[in-house]
């Protein structure tokens, strides 16, 4: 069974809601999926699946969350290959570095060698119909490219 690891960071609830998509997603596509938020995560859960996902808000002109800091910094040590990566994240066009996290995140995976399953996705503030229909098919190529990979 295809292993997905999904992380958040949240405070007002928006990212947990788009985890909690992706997770019903990923089960329904038949995945084992387990999802934590990144203050309580240890980076080497990455290591242990075969889906990584993460879905972050961005705050204070871009930069990623405070509590996810240490988890971004130790993600620099990683080697991802051969695995399958997403991020996605919510955030507010009120602000100019709009889900600027997404793109920190998306860059640092890259680093990890993981090969990427889907263009990020960016949800203003909370996921509505149409962020769900693209956080499910966000899940959809990315387990496509899991398969292609025999993940
Ligand atoms: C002080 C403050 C700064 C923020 N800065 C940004 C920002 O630079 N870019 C952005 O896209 N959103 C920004 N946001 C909006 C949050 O990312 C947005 O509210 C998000 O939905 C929060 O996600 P959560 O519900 O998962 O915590 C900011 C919000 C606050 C309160």
């Amino acid at each position: 069974m295809t292993k997905v690891k999904i992380v958040f960071a949240s405070i007002t609830g928006n990212d947990e809601d788009i985890a909690y998509v992706l997770t019903e997603k990923f089960e329904d596509l038949g995945c084992d999926v387990d999802m934590s938020e990144v203050s309580q995560t240890d980076v080497a859960d990455f290591e242990d699946s075969d889906i990584c996902v993460i879905a972050s808000y961005t705050y204070d002109q871009g930069v990623v969350p405070d509590e996810a800091l240490d988890f971004y910094d130790d993600m620099q040590d990683l080697d991802l290959n051969g695995k399958v990566y997403g991020v996605c994240g919510s955030g507010d066009t009120f602000y100019e570095d709009f889900c600027r996290a997404v793109e920190e995140f998306d860059k640092v995976f890259q680093q990890t060698g993981a090969t990427r399953g889907a263009d990020t996705v960016k949800v203003e503030l909370g996921p509505e119909q149409e962020d769900i229909d693209n956080l499910d098919n966000f899940a959809e190529q990315i387990f496509k490219k899991a398969q292609e990979m025999d993940l």
